[in-house]
């Protein structure tokens, strides 16, 4: 982030994104459009976020396309983070850690976002081989959307929500670590000023990663507001907000650099220092 600057760009090919950009709705449309999305893109951000329920639509062909994203992105340069929420009993967990986070695996990505409402411990086989495999894990805490409150700011016995549970797993699991540790929390850059509701201290001396800038309401300027001391320890994703403005990949490089630029500014000027606990 520091070299490419502070942005992650999802790859989401929307049926909707592939009509405006002329692509017909099937497979040569979603190879086109994530060739595009990873020529203009994947020599400069920082991380490319493909969401891989747009390829699986797809079935087999979609995932192949997936496969080649992947190893492209990687090639030029950008950390691939895969946003494939998986979640399950730790025997099956095992299987989807492997199909992510084995340098074996031809879905071989940088990191994987997770789903912890299996419990927490479900999740040991994917934070243990991304231990070993030097990837990441990003970790559902505070999710964008509205909807999410439901089940993450229900409180527990012994009073903490379940989001503030999931943030001290993390801060546990990257305790000692430095500059900080692989395991990341998913929290929304629209949550507000919603955070103290849930009790969540975002000192987990890892990555947030901040989807809902862009198409979902928020700004790069709401960062500070929302992630407080921690919001230099966010790495903000654009998909729509980024991808709309193809398919030309010069529009597409200025729309990624733009944004990058407006959480840079964001960033710089909020104060620095002090703990990152909301
Ligand atoms: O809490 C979450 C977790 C993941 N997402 C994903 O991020 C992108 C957002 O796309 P936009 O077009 O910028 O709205 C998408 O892939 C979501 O599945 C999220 O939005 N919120």
């Amino acid at each position: 982030m520091d070299e490419r600057g502070p942005l992650c760009v999802g790859i989401d090919p929307h049926a909707s994104l592939l009509a405006d950009w002329g692509l017909t709705d099937d497979i040569a449309g979603l190879e086109r459009f994530t060739r595009t999305v990873v020529e203009a893109l994947a020599d400069r951000v920082a991380v490319l976020k493909p969401q891989s329920a747009f390829f699986e639509r797809f079935g087999s062909r979609g995932i192949a396309v997936l496969e080649r994203a992947v190893a492209e992105s990687r090639e030029a340069g950008a950390l691939v983070l895969m946003d494939a929420k998986r979640g399950d009993i730790g025997s099956t967990m095992a299987a989807y850690a492997a199909t992510y986070l084995d340098p074996a695996s031809p879905l071989f990505s940088d990191a994987v976002t997770v789903s912890p409402y299996l419990g927490y411990g479900s999740l040991r086989p994917a934070l243990d081989l991304a231990r070993e495999s030097g990837t990441g894990v990003f970790v559902l805490a505070l999710t964008s959307n509205p909807e999410g409150a439901e089940v993450q700011h229900a409180v527990r016995t012994g009073g903490a929500s379940v989001a503030a549970t999931m943030l001290d797993h993390l801060r546990a699991e990257n305790a000692g670590a430095a500059p900080m540790g692989s395991y990341g929390a998913v929290v929304g850059a629209t949550l507000g000023d919603t955070l103290a509701a849930a009790g969540a201290d975002l000192a987990i001396n890892g990555p947030l990663l901040a989807p809902g800038i862009g198409a979902q309401g928020a700004t790069a300027a709401d960062l500070p507001k929302v992630f407080g001391a921690a919001v230099r320890d966010v790495v903000p994703n654009v998909s729509r907000g980024v991808l709309r403005h193809g398919p030309d990949a010069a529009a597409l490089r200025e729309a990624a650099r733009r944004f990058a630029g407006e959480v840079r500014d964001a960033v710089d000027a909020a104060p620095a220092g002090g703990s990152a606990a909301v």
